[in-house]
């Protein structure tokens, strides 16, 4: 096995995109949100558990006022989307007329994408957009307008940097994909 790469469970993964690009990407999505949302004080609400180390850095860089709050959805077993969307833990907060980011780690199917902006669209928010940190374009099964994205990446599975892999991979700092 090549030294650089990591083996999690049963499945080997070389690494992808380094720490520092990722918060380059970052960085930029972070300036282009203060621009959009400047006066609009925005909601941000984070998916995990995928999207937790994404949230902290993306907020860190945020310098306009804004909150956070989370949501737990779980659809993904193995390496696949069940397309079956669970809700793990809900919705606290009151978004009725405010501005909502959704924070999502990986926009995949689209399917959790989908059924949250259905959920959310019935409490009437001033208005809802999603920030993902990858997206794969080629697996999307629904027409969703992702407004603010910081990579797309072909359909591989990927870990680290808060994705994980049956639970392992979450803690890495760079990203890692599948040695097919
Ligand atoms: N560790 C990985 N998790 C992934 C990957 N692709 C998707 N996912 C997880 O599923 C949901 C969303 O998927 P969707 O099909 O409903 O769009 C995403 O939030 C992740 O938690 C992957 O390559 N690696
Ligand atoms: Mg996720």
């Amino acid at each position: 096995m090549d030294p650089r790469n990591i083996q999690l469970h049963d499945c080997e993964f070389r690494p992808y995109i380094s720490e520092e690009e990722i918060i380059a990407r970052i960085t930029m999505l972070a300036e282009q949100l203060g621009q959009d949302y400047a006066h609009k004080k925005p909601l941000f609400l984070a998916v995990l558990n995928g999207s937790f180390m994404f949230a902290a850095d993306l907020l860190k860089r945020v310098s306009i006022p804004c909150e956070i709050s989370f949501i737990r959805l779980s659809s993904y077993q193995d390496m696949s989307s069940t397309g079956n969307v669970k809700e793990v833990l809900g919705l606290t907060e009151d978004i009725h007329s405010r501005h909502v980011v959704v924070l999502e780690d990986i926009v995949d199917t689209g399917h959790t994408v989908h059924a949250l902006l259905q959920q959310l669209k019935t409490h009437s928010p001033a208005s809802v957009e999603v920030a993902t940190l990858l997206m794969k374009p080629e697996c999307l099964q629904h027409p969703l307008d992702v407004k603010y994205v910081a990579q797309t990446i072909p359909n591989d599975f990927v870990v680290g940097y808060g994705l994980d892999y049956n639970g392992l991979g979450r803690n890495l700092r760079d990203i890692y994909k599948i040695v097919s």
